[in-house]
């Protein structure tokens, strides 16, 4: 495929001891020839493949020096893009790398788009869909585990299952094709029966185990949605801060101090949380704190972890107690803090209240308690066992919704072999779920898809 030369920075804006101007495509070569001049007269389009050289980057227009660089020149199909790349290396600073992308496009590059260069290496050919969206969790990965989850998957284990899959459908449909086309031996109909049901049950397992991967993986791509409940002035905000180790929100004395929900990112023992502080709940006639309230009611909805606060020196009430209905059914916390002050909280009743969770008791103000809380978050969750390792996790929600869409597909195909359902229709399942299964990957999905997803890049990448 031939595409115009696209140039971009590629390194983060800001002051850095080096950043680099990217530049891929046909004319990459000949744009860098222009305004490097390295020792001697050799020209960049002459030296080796993989190499790096020392210059200066002249600006033709008034032959000034605009830059000191190193250049590395790669040429296709062996690069990123598979396409000739040139990376300038400058000084790091705004001026420097924005000089030097400026001469590089009023030569003829095109500024590329965001992922643009990724694009080319899935356009090219290079790596599948899955693959480079792989490349966006790996920048946006929040922990070493995160980080290895994305890694895997750049690496292609998901696309190398997901390709085995599509592999044993088509020889599936092909086996019932080549039957077909015998319909005079007796015992054709019976072994095709058989055979269609041992492949669609063998592959609608392999996908049930991707499936149970989703939860955790993403878990571990996105963070684990973890919402602070309790009423007015328990200390929630005051748990944020401990948790990020960090003066985040807002604490006072007074109730109904958070108006709106903060969401701060911390990593908890491996555990990566979105964690959510809200405004109290209670009702209220303030009309701020009321819609702040609402938007607590909201995001409580869509939890994975629920911390619950209440207060040790304060009776328990019924504000407190619907509370605890609200969260029934899904995971929970139940931190009691303020223990550094004295008891009016009725303990037995929290107790039977909250039997099914896990009670902590802080004191934030004397910092006590964190460990436990901290100790109690990860065991809810990885209960020291997941490694991201060696396991191949399906994280994406794309990925996810793509996967059970095919699952049902080849469920439909099952129950119609065990219906007598026509062979036809069955082939016509079985053809869904090959299909679906390949838009994980790339193969078979609209452009407007591949656009929208690249676009979700930095810039330069
Ligand atoms: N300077 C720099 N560092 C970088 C990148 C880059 O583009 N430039 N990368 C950008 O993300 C990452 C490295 N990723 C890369 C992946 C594949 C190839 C590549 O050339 N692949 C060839 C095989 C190369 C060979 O055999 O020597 C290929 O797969 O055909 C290059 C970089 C991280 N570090
Ligand atoms: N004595 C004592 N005071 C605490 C403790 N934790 C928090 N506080 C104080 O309690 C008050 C309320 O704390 P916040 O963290 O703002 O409470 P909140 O639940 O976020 O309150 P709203 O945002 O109004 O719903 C502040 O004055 C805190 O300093 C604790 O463990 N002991
Ligand atoms: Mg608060």
């Amino acid at each position: 495929m031939e595409f115009d030369t696209i140039a971009a920075i590629s390194t983060p804006m800001g002051e850095g001891a080096i950043a680099i101007v990217r530049l891929s495509g046909e004319e990459a070569f000949a744009i860098a020839d222009r305004l490097f001049k390295g020792l001697g007269s050799k020209k960049l389009k002459d030296v080796p493949s993989h190499t790096i050289h020392y210059g200066h980057i002249i600006d033709p227009a008034t032959g000034e020096t605009a830059e000191e660089v190193m250049v590395s020149v790669m040429r296709g199909p062996k690069t990123f893009t598979k396409e000739d790349v040139v990376e300038i290396n400058c000084h790091g600073g705004l001026v420097s790398v924005n000089r030097v992308l400026q001469l590089v496009l009023n030569q003829g590059a095109r500024l590329a788009e965001p992922g643009e260069f990724t694009k080319r290496a899935f356009l090219n050919g290079r790596i599948d869909l899955s693959q480079a969206e792989a490349v966006i969790d790996l920048i946006r990965a929040k922990t070493d585990r995160a980080m290895n989850v994305a890694l895997n998957q750049m690496d292609g284990r998901l696309s190398r299952l997901i390709r085995k899959l599509r592999q044993e459908i088509l020889e599936t449909l092909a086996h019932v094709e080549v039957n077909i086309d015998y319909p005079e031996y007796d015992d054709v109909e019976e072994m095709t029966h058989r055979m269609l049901l041992d492949k669609s049950r063998f592959v609608l397992k392999e996908i049930e185990k991707l499936l149970q991967t989703s939860q955790q993986g993403k878990i571990l791509r996105e963070g684990l949605s973890t919402v602070i409940v309790g009423r007015p002035n328990v200390g929630k905000s005051s748990l944020l801060n401990s948790l990020v180790h960090e003066n985040k929100a807002i604490v006072t004395d007074i109730p109904g101090t958070t108006r709106d929900v903060i969401e701060e990112y911390v990593n908890v023992r491996g555990v990566p949380l979105r964690l959510l502080d809200t405004a109290g709940i209670r009702e209220t006639e303030d009309i701020v704190e009321r819609i702040g309230v609402e938007r607590s009611r909201q995001v409580l909805k869509e939890a994975d972890l629920i911390l619950l606060v209440l207060n040790y020196s304060d009776d328990f009430t019924e504000e407190d107690r619907n509370l605890f209905r609200a969260v029934e059914g899904m995971d929970v916390i139940v931190i009691v803090n303020k223990t550094d002050l004295p008891q009016k909280l009725d303990m037995g009743e929290v107790k039977e209240l909250a039997s099914q969770y896990k009670i902590v008791t802080t004191s934030l103000k004397e910092d006590e308690g964190i460990d436990e809380l901290e100790e109690a978050i990860s065991s809810l969750f990885f209960s020291g066992s997941i490694e991201a390792g060696d396991m191949t996790y399906v994280s994406n929600s794309r990925h996810i919704a793509l996967l059970n869409q095919a699952k049902n597909a080849i469920e439909e195909a099952i129950s119609g072999v065990e219906m007598g359902t026509p062979i036809d229709i069955v082939q016509i399942d079985l053809t869904r779920s090959w299909e679906l299964l390949g838009e994980i990957i790339g193969d078979s999905v609209h452009e407007s898809l591949i656009d929208q997803l690249f676009s979700q890049f930095c810039l330069g990448k």
